[in-house]
């Protein structure tokens, strides 16, 4: 892409591994197909600065490296013009999003990021730093960011503006206008009557399916990085070769011509977030709890358990599709083989740790809706169970220090001094940011759920073998 070209016109929030290899190369891709250069990427990093301070030196240039069958070259990607600190630098993010220029927020702030009242499903106003973004601080969450910056945009009346999420949330555009009018409905009335109007008139939020898998960068990757390009690249990412994004097409302004560069614009997406939520990420998650009660360090290493792919093959099909209306164009049966083949890609190297982290955020999301389906429909969800068990005994068998997950406290503290799958499985399921009290209430789902505990527990990967392949 000719960099002297190129014009900001999107700010992303979240500048992770995921963003540089799925939205920053989809977008670089769409310039290049339709000549439109006026979507260069301001990127935004939110908790630690580390990406920012990488790209910097860099100009915003990083490759990235394919791995496994298809595989493209390594690529430099440019469609980064600018990458900011956001924890730093917090009034150049809401000036961004306030800029004529800008007319697409893009965000992948991870399942956590949204501050999302697990029982009201709404903003958490009680969250400390919502409090104090809503008090006037220089916002440090990312809808306080995306709500400040729109009542910046309001005020100067720079124009209408795009919102579009790309993290695995179902509904994630209905999610993040909910979170963002949430917002502005809480400031002071004087200030919120005015915004909440704008908003309504001038921003949208369409939903969108992504979905790539990119693990963490490790040092291996970026010295592999280096071998071939001659030069060292800090932000360097590695992804499989897949790619994909449905999105709504509901854009309140300009946008880029993403169907150019392979984007599907649906009316249908949920129903393709829920086929990926409900079997590729349910899936994913399954295996990196099975894999880390059973010392696999990858998915690729723990898909090639024979037993643990007959029980991800098992939940896909018996359990999880018969929930999903899938949208049209999608074959069920040919995509779930399609994830258990990209899952088994050995040079991808996605850990168990990495997809295995945040539960609390995801089995909700990704196992519970298949959970509660099948219970309503009399039948039993074996296969689900046993993740969600899985995932128990990851929070239990983990030490409270090394619990990569926000509601670690919380977990811990409802957890018994003894732990076993008779103690383990009624303290986890009393947790009411995750397991509704139906459910935890429901005889058949905890007694699968203490079943499956205590074979991983007293039984290890010999005795989930013999139960997957012959209970
Ligand atoms: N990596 C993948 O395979 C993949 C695929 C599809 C979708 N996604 C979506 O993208 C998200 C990010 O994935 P990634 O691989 O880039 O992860 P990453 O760890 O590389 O980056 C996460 C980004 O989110 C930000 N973040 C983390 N916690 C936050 C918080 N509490 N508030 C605001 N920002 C926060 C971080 O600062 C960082 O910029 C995922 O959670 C998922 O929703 C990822
Ligand atoms: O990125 P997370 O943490 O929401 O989930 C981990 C993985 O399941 C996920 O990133 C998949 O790799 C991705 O959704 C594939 O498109």
């Amino acid at each position: 892409m000719p960099r002297d070209k190129l014009q900001p016109g999107i700010v992303h929030l979240g500048l992770g591994a995921f963003a540089r290899a799925h939205t920053a190369v989809m977008t670089e891709n769409a310039m290049l197909a339709s000549g439109d250069s006026d979507w260069g990427i301001t990127g935004v990093t939110q908790r630690s600065d580390t990406v920012a301070r990488q790209l910097a030196p860099q100009d915003g240039l990083f490759t990235v490296t394919e791995r496994g069958s298809g595989a493209a070259p390594l690529r430099i990607v440019s469609s980064i013009v600018e990458a900011i600190s956001g924890r730093d630098n917090p009034r150049a993010v809401t000036d961004h999003i306030a800029a004529p220029s800008t007319s697409v927020v893009t965000l992948t702030v991870t399942e956590k990021g949204y501050r999302i009242d697990p029982h009201t499903g709404t903003l958490n106003i009680n969250d400390d730093q919502v409090r104090a973004d809503l008090a006037g601080q220089a916002p440090q969450t990312s809808i306080g960011q995306i709500t400040r910056g729109l009542q910046a945009r309001a005020r100067t009346d720079a124009g209408p503006l795009t919102v579009v999420s790309c993290d695995n949330l179902p509904g994630n555009g209905e999610l993040t206008a909910r979170l963002v009018h949430a917002f502005a409905a809480a400031l002071p009335s004087a200030e919120a009557d005015p915004l909440v109007s704008w908003l309504d008139a001038n921003v949208t939020f369409p939903n969108t399916m992504v979905d790539r898998m990119v693990p963490a960068t490790t040092a291996g990757d970026l010295d592999a990085v280096e071998r071939v390009l001659g030069l060292r690249d800090e932000a360097a990412v590695v992804a499989e070769p897949f790619l994909q994004w449905v999105i709504e097409d509901n854009f309140a302004a300009r946008r880029p011509r993403w169907e150019d560069a392979g984007a599907l614009f649906s009316s249908d997406v949920a129903a393709w977030e829920a086929a990926k939520l409900r079997l590729l990420n349910a899936s994913h998650s399954m295996l990196a709890y099975l894999g880390l009660a059973t010392g696999k360090q990858t998915i690729s290493d723990a898909v090639r358990e024979d037993a643990f792919l007959t029980a991800c093959a098992g939940m896909m099909a018996r359990e999880a599709l018969p929930t999903i209306s899938l949208p049209q164009g999608l074959d069920g049966e040919a995509y779930c083989a399609q994830v258990l083949s990209r899952f088994a890609n050995p040079a991808l190297g996605h850990t168990t740790a990495k997809v295995g982290s945040d539960g609390s955020q995801k089995i909700g999301l990704r196992l519970l809706t298949t959970v509660r389906r099948n219970l309503d429909a009399g039948s039993e969800p074996r296969w689900a169970a046993l993740a969600v068990a899985a995932w128990m005994h990851h929070v239990a068998s983990t030490p409270a220090a090394d619990l990569n997950d926000p509601l670690a406290a919380e977990l811990q503290a409802a957890l018994p001094a003894t732990r076993t799958a008779a103690t383990v499985v009624p303290a986890l399921l009393g947790c009411r940011s995750i397991f509704d009290g139906g459910l935890a209430a429901h005889r058949g789902f905890s007694d699968l759920l203490t079943h499956w505990y205590r074979i991983i527990d007293t039984h290890g990967l010999d005795g989930l073998r013999n139960e997957i392949n012959h209970g």
